[in-house]
């Protein structure tokens, strides 16, 4: 799904004070796009606090990372693009900084953690069951772009793979059709997160 420019622009920004009303974007960090009619690709710029973002915020680059229009882009562009390469259908990624999915990520050196029997797994696009279990990939963090897209790529290609992934000590990734859905998807794997942190700490609790 594509949308104009304009209509990226004020899907992002919305989004963006909606995600800030969360604690998931503090201190400039995140970044969001979403695909255009004409190809190319509306991308927050780089270092701006993507929840206070006014038009020239975002930008245009092309399928290549290259600048359409005024300003830097984000310093994760190449993960965003590298996620519309790989899913064709993918019309919009959101990043996200959250303490509970960093926590989580740095909780366990495994390459992810599985959610099971969450009701809110039908959030996920096809999901119709609580009665399943999913996966969230964990890649550790890079200052290099193209070291994360390699480590990550395999798990993103596995049949039946969530449109989401964490970077360990960094943050969260997910995509969707649009920016409806890639927030969607953000925020059930978010509340996820945070109820499986809930369960754990109610069973410490209750053991003692
Ligand atoms: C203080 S956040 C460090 C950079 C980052 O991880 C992020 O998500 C924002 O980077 P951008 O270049 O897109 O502003
Ligand atoms: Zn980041």
């Amino acid at each position: 799904m594509t949308m104009s420019y304009e209509q990226a622009v004020a899907a992002l920004i919305e989004a963006g004070r909606r995600l800030d009303a969360r604690g998931w974007a503090p201190a400039t960090s995140g970044n969001y796009s979403a695909r255009l009619d004409d190809g190319s690709v509306a991308l927050t710029v780089s270092g701006r606090h993507k929840g206070r973002l006014t038009g020239d915020g975002i930008m245009r680059v092309d399928l290549d990372g290259r600048p359409l229009t005024a300003g830097k882009p984000s310093a994760e562009t190449d993960l965003h693009l590298a996620l519309y390469r790989l899913f064709p259908e993918a019309g919009a990624v959101l990043h996200g900084h959250s303490p509970q999915a960093v926590g989580l990520s740095r909780a366990t050196e495994a390459d992810g953690i599985t959610l099971a029997g969450h009701e809110m797994l039908k959030a996920y696009p096809g999901h119709t069951t609580h009665a399943a279990e999913v996966r969230l990939p964990i890649v550790d963090n890079s200052q290099d772009m193209a070291v994360i897209e390699a480590a990550i790529r395999p798990a993103l290609l596995v049949p039946g793979a969530i449109p989401a992934y964490l970077i360990r000590s960094h943050g969260l990734y997910a995509w969707g059709k649009d920016v409806d859905e890639a927030e969607r998807v953000l925020e059930a794997t978010e509340w996820m997160i945070a109820a499986e942190l809930a369960e754990a700490s109610f069973r410490r609790a209750w053991t003692r």
